[in-house]
């Protein structure tokens, strides 16, 4: 195809969906995707020395809405020059120093001071332009085209965080956030919607520009700022300057903002945060960079669509589509039916693709993929999960129906639906629930039974006829010796782990049972609180909710598990086979000397010196409780290396932290 085609027809195809992106906030594809083909444009302009009219590059944002009163803004907002590669950014750094130089040799009697790095998130959400007169909030707007928003004040009033009025009342100034919905509460949002809202920008895009102030008002938006745009009476020298001024009137800014001096150190900067993205409750797609010094930002000034002094640098993408090509359902250790899709093969934040999780029909409902079998869908992988679908890329129901099935895939048994879940009730005699039961018995957590594999139980399983955790004490020498692959070596070294699993303590017996919803820390309670295995075996539901961290949900799941007969016997089998099943020693009355007698300590990082199981321990002989999440009832937030976003927590509620590792060590001895 000639070049000028290409870009005619790359140029239409972008612009539908900047307009589906920007305009309808219905993406139809990736972020990823879409940088893609813009690349591929600006490749095709550069080397054509052509830019089409209407080529997307050169505008900023997208059209505007029917129904919002524009709002002018009083100084343009801009896009950002982007780096995909460590070499794009060392560009971008050349080009500002070579600036930098070409002034000061022009102005040697007022030279710009050393280039120094201010390094911020880049938020992922909506564009806010805030403007205040006299210490009033009196318009908000969206980006627009960059010259022209919609004002959205009314919706952006229901944002909890966005000061209504401001210290500073001299006069007009615009300051410039992002809009955005936490992770967290898109969650919650979604566990109610009729609709699941497919992604936390969306979520905040389609709440701010809807007609409807209650609907955005629902989605408890937040909002992070970070730049004065337009200001009367107020002058900044640098970033810093600018960032206190927003905090001290009352803006959130956000704590992840650090300053160098050093190129070098900047690159350092990048990695850090992309470690810590995962553990943030909101979404960030990369790190902008910005020139700290005031005077030289003037110097470098802009290009039509971004400034010179400040860069983004985009991390992978965490978000893509595919075709969904298949369903299966597997059946898990408690006889829940889990649909896990097959996907066309896709590269997504540095892996291969193939698997997905769909979660449970109620889901496949929700999200409104019941008839999405071979239909283009949205994906999003953050962290080491499976990635999980999110919808479908257009709203019709053209592919092929999702059909559910009505019998166990495994055994046959009819299927009983239960709140969003299918389950088989079979379990008995349901082979991938028992081989799930009896490996979670045996796993680190639960048992500890050593080298035990998924493969161990199904061996055992079909040559053994075992079929209960119970089963595994019964095991002889001479059956051993008999299975496949093992050796006299093999057959002892299980009978051994074995006889050593019968002293595991009373917390981890009863995570070994898999109870379900119970989770190792409701064990823990359980045990200390009990003492005894019988006690929590004759708990009622009353007793239990009063337990702390035990809710209605729980107490019942515990309750009917103890109630069913076939349980009450798998572990009177244990007990008579020598599992011990023991509270361990009452605690040791502790000094109340310690430093951290009595306080609730949230550990984070890394520690170099002891793991954070030691340090819990250590903490807790000291008299310390030791939580998983910061709140208001922290104390003490124990910070080691690469502290993420309880760091930031802790800072935000003024909670004492301790990030010298030494001190902390130093503190545990005295
Ligand atoms: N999926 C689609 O169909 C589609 C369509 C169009 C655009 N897009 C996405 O949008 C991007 C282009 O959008 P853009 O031109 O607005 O650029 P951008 O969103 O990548 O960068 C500019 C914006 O960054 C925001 N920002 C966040 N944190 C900031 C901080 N700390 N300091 C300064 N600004 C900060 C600002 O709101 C600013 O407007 C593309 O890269 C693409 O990924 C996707
Ligand atoms: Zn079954």
């Amino acid at each position: 195809m000639d070049p000028m085609h290409s870009m005619e027809q790359l140029v239409a195809e972008l612009n539908k969906y900047n307009y589906h992106y920007y305009t309808l906030d219905k993406p139809l594809l990736s972020d990823k995707e879409y940088d893609a083909l813009y690349d591929q444009l600006v490749k095709l302009e550069q080397e054509g020395g052509i830019v089409l009219p209407d080529s997307p590059t050169q505008r900023v944002g997208g059209e505007l809405l029917k129904g919002f009163v524009q709002h002018r803004h009083l100084s343009p907002l801009w896009s950002l020059d982007k780096a995909q590669s460590m070499d794009q950014l060392s560009n971008w750094n050349a080009r500002a120093v070579r600036l930098t130089t070409d002034y000061n040799n022009k102005h040697p009697e007022n030279p710009l001071p050393p280039l120094s790095y201010a390094v911020e998130l880049k938020f992922d959400g909506l564009t806010l332009n805030l403007t205040y007169t006299d210490g009033k909030l009196v318009q908000a707007a969206t980006r627009g085209n960059g010259t022209v928003g919609e004002g959205i004040l009314a919706q952006v009033k229901t944002i909890k965080s966005i000061p209504l009025t401001i210290p500073y009342k001299d006069g007009t100034i615009e300051v410039q956030g992002e809009g955005m919905m936490n992770l967290s509460v898109l969650a919650d949002y979604n566990t109610r919607a009729a609709e699941p809202l497919k992604n936390a920008r969306n979520g905040a895009a389609g709440a701010l520009r809807n007609l409807n102030p209650k609907l955005t008002a629902e989605r408890r938006l937040t909002a992070f700022f970070y730049n004065v745009g337009y200001s009367e009476g107020i002058r900044f020298q640098t970033h810093k300057e600018m960032m206190s001024f927003l905090h001290e009137n009352y803006f959130k800014v956000n704590p992840f903002i650090s300053y160098f001096d050093n190129f070098d150190d900047v690159v350092e900067q990048l990695e850090d945060i992309q470690e810590r993205r995962a553990g943030l409750d909101y979404l960030i797609d990369g790190a902008v960079i910005k020139i700290v010094d005031m005077r030289t930002r003037e110097a470098l000034g802009y290009t039509d669509k971004f400034p010179r002094w400040a860069v983004a640098f985009k991390f992978e993408a965490e978000e893509t589509t595919t075709i969904l090509e298949s369903v299966s359902w597997e059946v898990g250790r408690t006889g829940k039916i889990t649909p896990v899709a097959r996907v066309e093969a896709v590269e997504l934040a540095g892996v291969t693709v193939q698997n997905c999780t769909l979660n449970n029909i109620g889901d496949i409902e929700r999200k409104n993929l019941k008839h999405a079998l071979g239909s283009r869908v949205f994906i999003r992988r953050s962290n080491e999960v499976i990635p999980e679908i999110l919808g479908k890329v257009t709203e019709e129901n053209d592919g092929e129906e999702i059909v559910a099935p009505e019998n166990c895939p495994s055994c046959g048994f009819p299927l009983e639906q239960r709140g969003a879940h299918l389950f088989c009730n079979n379990r008995l005699d349901c082979k991938p629930q028992i081989i799930g039961r009896i490996t979670h018995f045996a796993s680190r957590d639960a048992m500890d039974i050593e080298t035990f594999s998924v493969m161990t139980a199904e061996q055992l399983y079909n040559e053994i006829n075992v079929r209960e955790p119970a089963d595994l004490y019964t095991l002889t020498f001479d059956q051993l010796i008999q299975l496949d692959r093992f050796g006299e070596k093999k057959a002892n070294n299980l009978l051994e782990s074995l006889e050593k699993s019968k002293e595991r303590d009373l917390a981890s017996f009863l995570f070994a049972l898999g109870i379900p919803n119970t989770g190792k820390s409701t064990t823990k309670t359980l045990a200390e609180h009990y003492r005894d295995l019988h006690a929590i075996m004759n708990a009622s539901a009353e007793d239990l909710i009063a337990l702390p961290d035990v809710g209605g949900i729980v107490a019942d799941s515990i309750v009917n598990f103890f109630a069913d007969p076939f349980m009450q016997a798998g572990i009177e089998k244990m007990l008579s086979l020598g599992v011990q099943a023991q509270a361990p020693a009452a605690p040791q009355v502790v000094s109340t000397d310690s430093f951290f007698y009595g306080k609730t300590v949230v550990l984070t990082g890394t520690l170099y010196q002891l793991t954070r199981d030691e340090a819990s321990e250590k903490l807790e002989a000291l008299g310390a409780k030791v939580t998983g999440s910061v709140s208001s009832k922290t104390d003490l937030l124990i910070a080691g290396e690469k502290a993420g976003s309880k760091l930031a927590k802790a800072k935000q509620l003024g909670i004492q932290v301790i990030e010298d590792e030494d001190e902390f060590v130093r503190l545990l001895q005295s």
